[in-house]
């Protein structure tokens, strides 16, 4: 207890910086703006995989083989289709849900239907892993078209997964671009170390508790407008200041207010963040071909009006706005398209965690009343 007189201890608030745990599935270069997944650079990724060898590395430390890459697609495609009573229960919500309301509680609720849910053993664990993975596009893809009061589809055999997260979201099969761009979109967004919602549900899980609370934990911890929910931030923004010469005068105001700059700055980056050139470039490239360049000239403004201002660089979620825009994801889908690739490092996170556990529990510095008695209810 302290008198006001003793020095503090050191507290790290939001813990930035700590160290909680070693951990092999990704690394991260604040300075250099450098990230690797088990070793390998997201630039050699985004140009020569796709999702599905991108989670196999996550999930097993290595990239696939042919033969294995083989078994672990058609693994997932299994997976892929949802179980009848999940299917029915996102029919059952109000049409106008959240997405990632639904998307939370839609994978609680498959925890229920999972009769491997508590199952404890390594094998059980990996394939849930899998099973969670595959399962969270079609759950997205089902949201919208619940939301857009469209029949659910079904995923359609011999689809790529990128591809199939297209055809169940819109209706048709996508064109070659468009497997590319979504391929691009889950590559990137699937991992970044001890992040919120990946440390929330390295939390849950090192309690012991089953991986369908863990990851309906961190779903709920990446919704929020300081982490995943930014990108849904922007894309309003983008829409609210409607055009590239309204912006220099847009920054003055909120700068003037004290605002935040959404896609800006980041817990751990002091540069740019590898990943947004990825998805600049694609904005800029498919607005273009949209015959729409104006979402992305607006964001290319911001970044230059804003950098220099506040010293900080956009991060992931600024450029993947106006990109998941022009690749027609609804703009209330953002974080969950992001939750439908961070999926995969969550899982290999939990699955580290169960494999060297030890209950997360840090301690605060106590700023409380000394200890007192209770007084009679009549002299309070
Ligand atoms: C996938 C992701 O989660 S990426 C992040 C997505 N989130 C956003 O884009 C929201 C906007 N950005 C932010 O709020 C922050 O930069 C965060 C949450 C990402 C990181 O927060 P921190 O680790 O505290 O960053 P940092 O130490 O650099 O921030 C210090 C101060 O810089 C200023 N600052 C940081 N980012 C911004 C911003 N985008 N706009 C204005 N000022 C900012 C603030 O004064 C901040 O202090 P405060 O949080 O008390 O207001
Ligand atoms: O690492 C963080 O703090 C935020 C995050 O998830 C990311 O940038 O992908």
């Amino acid at each position: 207890m302290s008198d006001g007189k003793e020095p503090k201890p050191d507290v790290s608030k939001g813990l930035k910086g700590v160290k909680a745990a070693d951990s092999s599935v990704c690394y991260i270069s604040g300075e250099e703006g450098k990230l690797l997944y088990r070793g390998y650079n997201i630039d050699d990724l985004a140009e020569n995989t796709n999702f599905e060898e991108v989670a196999y590395l996550l999930f097993k430390g290595e990239l696939p083989n042919k033969e294995e890459l083989k078994e672990f697609s058609e693994l997932m495609a299994t997976y892929q289709s949802l179980p009848p009573q999940l299917k029915e229960f996102v029919k059952s919500l109000p049409q106008d849900v959240i997405p990632m309301t639904a998307l939370r509680s839609a994978i609680s609720i498959a925890g229920v239907y999972d009769s491997e849910a508590e199952d404890e053993s390594t094998e059980a664990n990996f394939r849930k892993a899998i099973r969670l993975t595959s399962l969270m596009a079609t759950l997205v893809a089902a949201i919208r078209r619940h939301r857009d009061g469209k029949e659910i589809l079904d995923p359609k055999p011999g689809l790529s997964f990128a591809a199939n997260t297209m055809y169940m979201l819109n209706g048709v099969d996508p064109t070659d671009d468009e497997i590319k761009a979504m391929d691009l979109v889950l590559i990137l967004h699937a991992e970044h170390g001890f992040n919120a919602s990946t440390f929330t549900a390295r939390v849950i899980s090192a309690t012991l508790s089953d991986i369908y609370s863990a990851i309906t934990g961190a779903i709920g911890a990446l919704k929020g407008k300081l982490h995943g929910g930014a990108n849904i931030e922007v894309i309003k923004t983008l829409h609210e200041i409607g055009s590239a010469d309204k912006v220099e005068a847009w920054v003055k105001e909120v700068k003037a207010n004290k605002g935040k700059f959404m896609g800006f700055g980041h817990a751990v980056y002091q540069v740019e963040d590898p990943r947004a050139k990825h998805m600049k470039e694609l904005s800029k490239r498919l607005g273009n071909e949209k015959g729409e360049p104006v979402w992305y000239d607006i964001s290319e403004k911001m970044e230059a009006t804003i950098k220099p201002l506040i010293n900080k660089n956009c991060n992931v979620d600024f450029y993947s706005a106006s990109l998941q825009y022009y690749m027609g994801i609804p703009k209330e889908l953002f974080t969950c398209i992001f939750a439908a690739s961070r999926i995969a490092g969550w899982c290999a996170h939990v699955l580290e965690q169960y494999a060297d556990n030890k209950i997360i529990r840090p301690s605060s510095n106590y700023t409380g009343p000394d200890e007192r008695t209770v007084k009679p209810i009549g002299d309070r």
